[in-house]
């Protein structure tokens, strides 16, 4: 007994020492390339995490832009947060080779938080991630997009419907009807489901998805809060299980209705002709049919797995479109030479006509494309992870294997050698004659490469579609001045007190 309990002991120790010359060799490695990085100065143990003491998100955000700002076209500059390396990316030409490098996938621990409420193609990382993405893409399959179209018409007259019965003398904020609006519209794409969120607002699901987003966020800016058996234990921890058990509930029962639906539609097979050609179709598969298709193919899978893989594509699409919206909302009434050039596009284009928008019509919303991409310059997603597992080279230096990436989209989208007017609302940026001018890796709202966001064509036809109905019916006036704008940074950078604005009816005006 004694004997096995001594080499018990000894090999614990040399494979515990084994470990560690292992891990003092990693990190060696790691800390020589990282000296050769430029960066703030450092103090020892904490390194640079003294300068994001105590700041608020949005003050995170300014300093990493300072910071960024005093080394650029320089090297990628280095951050030590106690023991994590972090190394912030602001360079396009750096972007080019991260982007196109297909391993370069995972997105780090701190995306783990998210995945109490949803792990799918967003959030997850590795292998996983990569059969989650292959079922996502489905959902944007070109067949499908044409059928979305009718969708969002739908969605968008009974979103002025809505907003009718709101007083022109009435200022709101239009963010919440914008959410209910985008949410219906990719759970009726996503699940063939119609949800009618808009007609029922003591439905707390859309707020339940805003709200646990703010309390994620709030969780990952608080170092302390990290560990479960902390944050489980405080107000925020017990209120944000409350909020995911109830988007759980919702999305599993959506997924019950729908199983039932098929079981329903497959006896009916004889009578497909009933069926318009549209999402009603019974042999047209939607996102949520692959999920449940794949989770039949993979025995064990259970309802909440197949509701949390279908939950990160809802909250990936629902809260970047309905914010943007938002924005363009506040932007056409603060600038009305803006909305001026896109009332009289529209006019234009429909010649006094309530018809349905048409994907050719899309392609005809130039000035309203301007100021959706200039929007999204300025408020896009402000940053991003990425985890590396590999030493990856660029140009002058070599990032270390075990270093998180900062990739910095919130300032190479103020950068002023790519913009005239880095940080006003300026959709002149995007004319032709400027948008040549810049190099490609100056723009990534939509980010780029194997992480790519799979929904911007839908995101972008959702949104000329709404702003579209909204301004046929109406004028848009908002009081704020760009200047005093203030932001909340959530999965975009939001625009804290919401999004204020009235809306006057107005008379179409019929071009001659
Ligand atoms: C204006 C609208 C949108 C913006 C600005 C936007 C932005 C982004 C960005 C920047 C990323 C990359 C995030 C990262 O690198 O960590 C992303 C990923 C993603 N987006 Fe979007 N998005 C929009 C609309 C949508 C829509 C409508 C959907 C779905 C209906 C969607 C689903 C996703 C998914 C599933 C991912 C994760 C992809 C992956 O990691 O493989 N997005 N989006």
């Amino acid at each position: 007994m004694g004997i096995v309990l001594e080499y018990l002991i000894i090999t614990t120790l040399i494979s515990l020492l084994a470990y560690f010359i292992n891990y003092k060799k990693k990190r060696r490695h790691m800390e020589m390339l990282a000296s050769e990085l430029p960066g703030p100065r450092c103090l020892p143990i904490i390194g640079n995490l003294f300068y994001f003491m105590g700041t608020s998100h949005t003050e995170f955000i300014e300093r990493i832009g300072e910071i960024g700002n005093a080394y650029r076209q320089q090297k990628p500059f280095r951050l030590w947060l106690g023991n994590e390396l972090v190394i912030g990316i602001n360079e396009p030409k750096d972007f080019e080779v991260l982007f196109s490098n297909p391993k370069i996938i995972d997105k780090g621990p701190l995306f783990s938080f998210f995945q109490d409420r949803s792990a799918g193609a967003f959030t997850t990382s590795g292998e996983v991630w990569r059969n989650y993405r292959r079922v996502a893409i489905k959902m944007f399959h070109s067949n499908l997009m044409e059928k979305y179209v009718v969708v969002f018409n739908e969605q968008g007259k009974e979103l002025t419907k809505y907003l009718s019965q709101k007083s022109p003398q009435e200022t709101f904020n239009v963010s919440a009807p914008l959410m209910r609006c985008t949410l219906d519209s990719i759970c009726r794409t996503a699940f063939g489901t119609n949800m009618e969120l808009q007609s029922n607002p003591d439905v707390t699901f859309p707020d339940d998805l805003t709200i646990s987003s703010e309390m994620i966020v709030e969780r990952i800016y608080k170092p302390w809060l990290h560990p479960d058996i902390v944050f489980n234990r405080t107000t925020l921890g017990r209120e944000t299980s409350k909020r995911v058990k109830r988007i759980h509930d919702f999305t599993i029962n959506v997924i019950k209705k729908r199983r039932t639906e098929i079981l329903k539609r497959s006896k009916m097979q004889d009578n497909e002709e009933d069926f318009e050609d549209d999402l009603r179709n019974p042999n047209l598969k939607l996102y949520i049919d692959y999920i449940m298709e794949a989770s039949e193919n993979k025995k064990g899978t259970s309802d909440l797995e197949c509701a949390k893989e279908a939950l990160d594509v809802i909250i990936g699409g629902a809260d970047t479109s309905a914010i943007t919206d938002s924005y363009i909302l506040v932007f056409l009434g603060m600038y009305k030479k803006w909305q001026d050039v896109v009332h009289k596009e529209i006019d234009e284009l429909f010649n006094g006509s309530d018809r349905d928008l048409t994907m050719a019509d899309l392609g005809r919303l130039e000035n309203l494309e301007m100021i959706i991409k200039e929007v999204l310059r300025l408020y896009t997603a402000p940053h991003t992870l990425r985890k590396l597992n590999e030493d990856v080279k660029l140009d002058d230096c070599t990032l270390p294997a075990g270093a998180s990436l900062y990739l910095c989209y919130y300032n190479v989208h103020r950068d002023p050698r790519f913009w005239t007017h880095p940080n006003d609302f300026h959709p002149e940026h995007f004319l032709p004659e400027n948008i040549s001018k810049r190099p490609k890796y100056s723009y990534i709202p939509f980010s780029y490469g194997p992480r790519s966001c799979p929904g911007s064509k839908y995101g972008i036809m959702s949104i000329k579609i709404m702003i579209c109905h909204i301004l046929r019916r109406f004028d848009v006036e908002c009081d704020l001045k760009f200047d005093e704008m203030k932001f909340k940074p959530g999965l975009m950078l939001e625009l804290e007190g919401g999004y204020p604005i009235r809306l006057i009816p107005r008379i179409q005006k019929t071009i001659t």
